[in-house]
């Protein structure tokens, strides 16, 4: 270990990291300012800017970058690093660090300090050859002794090949998963065919392969650096959305990849490579599209379940006049009158194994479900008060949506459970689910809210757990922004014209006076102007440059804050997370504001923030074990440092809606602060009070789902604030990245027309409903 970290003849640079410029997460590019410790290349300055494949650099270690000095055109002197280690300490102060980091779970600085005092710097060694010298060091308890024993003896594999990954640039962090996956045959694939790390590990990407085949004089026409860039370009495919990709497109993509000066691998290659793919089934090519098999069975089986749901059929169908008097009654009760187009989607709900329901906000979505509902119970005489049912699993009406906001919104507006499609489905956190085709959903009635969120893996999954005397309702607004996850499951089973759809477009908020809604629905209608933008009761566009823009959010929190506006009812959203307005940038100085550093309040330092008993803070990831899910906001209620000698590690508590979750270190970065929060983490959420910037330096993600699906968060009051050029030239832009997916022509050549379309479209020729008979 000692040998590896000796600096030799070759330029280096010591140093420490002073701030990140720039980082590419996935291809692991990072621009930084490094404070030099030591070097042997002729520079006056303390500090130097440098570039390279580097990993996320960690302000509290050292480093050794080897690399040369270059001129860039604008920016100047600047070290372009080709490879670079962490320098792993021999020094006392240096193996406290050590002892003290991540890998070591529960040992502080104060225990690794005793350690050093008594075992000196072979201490590691000492401990390794036998552990009875760690007895009987103050505030270490046997328990961890024995942890701290267990986890160096680990590390002895890890670590050495860590020192090798380190030797290509490849960080600790992406050595720790690369260890993971292959342990001791890490390094005999990474001299092979360190293309299959871009396959297995995420975020290991493609040129960061190269650069180690290169340097290990593989050949650059292997089919299997081929057949890799194939699936890679698929999966980047994946992450923007698309199902699948035209086998033209991909061979360009892959060409454009791989192919470089001196080497040259044709189309035929590529094509080749492809065919054998294909044939090994790791890629599917039906008709000259190219899918990931994943994606192929989840399209194909989603259509396969949505034909099987619709051919079902319904038990008890109602009488014309029947209906007429119920929903009569409930309007009665209710004390109000069914729109045409609602009646129509309260009716065909109740007609239709499948049916879905679209709207903007403010139409009469949940007025209608909760119809539906209230109807569906009459006709099948069935209570709505699931306390009338002695089983919970009897109950008949299954209520799901994608987030658990939601859910929770839909609970509290319908006032019956509903939860989450993973808690339905009893997702494990892997990849399995614990309903399924074999183990259906119990229920009569299932209502979807939110589908626009749901991609066509939950789609998929979701359908095939649902039983075939199901009565299903999707609910959803097409216009919001697509789901995260691959396809555009929502607008093709609309645009596929087979599966029963109503419309709601009269919208009633706005009789209350919603500028909000109007301006949702002129969004939508492709009518906003510059007059939208008027200041009403409820919204507000306040003009400033993109510099003043964090200044002016910071006084609008700080006024609703000295009127007691509560933090969680107060949401910033923003479309960039690093931009001089970004999202980071506006978390700090919120957080400044509202919950600043304080003697009475513990802290604790990540590599990228500080977190503060009181903060405001966002789940970033799926955390089913403990029910917390991507998108969830909490609060930071208490913060617990190491207490030596009483087993208790470091812990933030987040106390979030209906639990609290307690994470450890290294769970932190499955959360951020949630002052200012992403639109795309916003969808399926609804805040009191949103301010929405919008700056020019935002540009390139105005579009107007983006836009429509921010405003419409808010219920009470929208403030805008930013450039109002840039808002209006936003809202022009239509997502015009179509995502590749075979859904629609997949359910026009599948689904014949159930006799209720055909009825319907009859009816809509003849101009009559029912309802023309109120
Ligand atoms: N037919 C109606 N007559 C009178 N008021 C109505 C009618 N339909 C809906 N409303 C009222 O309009 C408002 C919006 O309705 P609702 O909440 O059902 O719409 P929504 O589409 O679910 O809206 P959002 O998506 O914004 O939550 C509510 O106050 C509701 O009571």
């Amino acid at each position: 270990m000692e040998e590896k970290q000796n600096v030799s003849e070759r330029g280096y640079i010591k140093g420490e990291l002073m701030h990140t410029i720039f980082v590419n997460e996935v291809e692991h590019f990072s621009i930084a300012k490094i404070k030099i410790i030591e070097t042997n290349e002729a520079i006056e300055e303390n500090e130097v800017v440098i570039k390279g494949y580097i990993s996320t650099l960690n302000p509290s270690e050292m480093y050794l970058f080897y690399g040369e000095f270059q001129e860039h055109k604008r920016f100047g002197k600047q070290y372009q690093v080709e490879q670079y280690q962490r320098f792993i300490p021999s020094t006392r102060e240096g193996l406290i660090t050590y002892l003290s980091s991540d890998l070591f779970y529960g040992i502080g600085k104060k225990t690794a300090e005793k350690i050093i005092d008594r075992l000196g710097e072979s201490a590691v060694s000492k401990i390794l050859e036998d552990s009875s010298v760690l007895d009987h060091i103050p505030g270490l308890t046997k328990d961890r002794a024995k942890q701290l024993t267990e986890t160096l003896k680990e590390n002895q594999g890890f670590e050495h090949i860590v020192i090798q990954l380190s030797q290509y640039g490849i960080g600790l962090k992406m050595a720790q998963k690369i260890y993971e996956k292959y342990k001791e045959e890490a390094l005999e694939l990474l001299q092979t065919n360190p293309y299959q790390f871009v396959l297995d590990i995420e975020g290991f990407g493609f040129q960061r392969a190269d650069e180690v085949a290169k340097r290990n004089n593989l050949a650059m026409n292997h089919p299997s650096r081929i057949q890799a860039a194939c699936i890679y370009t698929l999966q980047q495919s994946v992450q923007e959305g698309h199902v699948f990709v035209p086998v033209t497109k991909q061979v360009e993509m892959v060409d454009y990849l791989i192919n470089g000066k001196a080497f040259s691998i044709f189309e035929e290659d590529i094509s080749r490579e492809i065919d054998e793919l294909n044939k090994k089934k790791q890629v599917i090519v039906v008709e000259e599209n190219a899918y990931l098999p994943s994606l192929f069975y989840a399209e194909s089986g989603f259509c396969t379940q949505i034909v099987r749901i619709m051919e079902g059929q319904i038990k008890h169908s109602v009488a014309d006049a029947e209906l007429l008097r119920i929903v009569g009654d409930i309007e009665e009760e209710e004390s109000l009158s069914y729109g045409r187009e609602q009646y129509t989607a309260i009716e065909q709900a109740l007609r239709s194994k499948l049916m879905i329901l679209t709207g903007g906000p403010g139409t009469g979505k949940t007025t209608v479900i909760k119809g539906i509902l209230r109807a569906f119970g009459q006709i099948h005489e069935l209570s709505l008060d699931p306390d009338d049912y002695d089983n919970k699993s009897d109950y008949p009406f299954v209520l799901t949506a994608p987030t658990g906001r939601a859910a929770k919104r839909m609970k509290e507006s319908t006032g019956l459970p509903a939860v989450t499609i993973h808690r339905l489905l009893g997702w494990n956190g892997q990849e399995s689910f614990e309903m399924d085709e074999d183990n259906q959903l119990g229920g009569k009635f299932l209502i979807i809210d939110e589908f626009s969120m749901v991609d066509i893996w939950l789609a998929n999954q979701l359908f095939k757990a649902i039983p075939t005397d199901m009565q299903v309702l999707i609910v959803g607004d097409e216009d919001q922004l697509p789901s995260v996850g691959p396809g555009q499951v929502l607008s093709d089973l609309l645009e596929s014209g087979k599966v029963p759809a109503v419309k709601l477009e009269e919208v009633y908020r706005q009789k209350e006076g919603s500028k909000i809604i109007q301006l949702a629905h002129e969004i939508k209608q492709n009518q906003c102007t510059i007059d939208s933008l008027e200041k009403d009761s409820d919204f507000n566009f306040i003009p400033c440059g993109e510099h003043q823009v964090i200044e002016v959010i910071i006084q609008i929190v700080e006024r609703a804050f000295q009127r007691g506006v509560d933090i969680r009812d107060l949401q910033v959203l923003a479309p960039m997370y690093r931009s001089q307005a970004g999202i980071l940038k506006i978390n700090e100085e919120i957080q400044k504001l509202v919950n600043p550093k304080n003697k009475q309040k513990r802290e604790m330092r990540t590599k990228d923030f500080v977190f503060r008993t009181g903060d405001k803070v966002i789940q970033l990831v799926n955390q089913p074990e403990d029910g917390v899910f991507n998108g969830d906001i909490g609060e930071i209620v208490a913060i617990y440092q190491e207490d030596e000698g009483q087993n208790q590690s470091e812990q933030v508590v987040v106390s979030f809606e209906d639990r609290e979750v307690a994470y450890e270190r290294k769970n932190l970065n499955n959360l951020m602060h949630a002052y200012c929060t992403s639109i795309h983490k916003s969808q399926g959420s609804e805040f009191p009070i949103v301010i929405l910037p919008v700056v020019a330096g935002y540009r390139r993600m105005l579009r107007k789902n983006l836009l429509y699906t921010a405003i419409t968060r808010s219920k009470k009051s929208l403030l805008l604030c930013g450039n109002k050029q840039a808002f209006l030239q936003g809202v022009r832009e239509e997502d015009t990245n179509k995502r590749y997916t075979t859904l629609v022509e997949m359910l026009q050549e599948i689904v014949t027309q159930s006799n209720f379309i055909e009825e319907q479209e009859q009816n809509e020729k003849e101009e009559i409903s029912p309802y023309d008979f109120l």
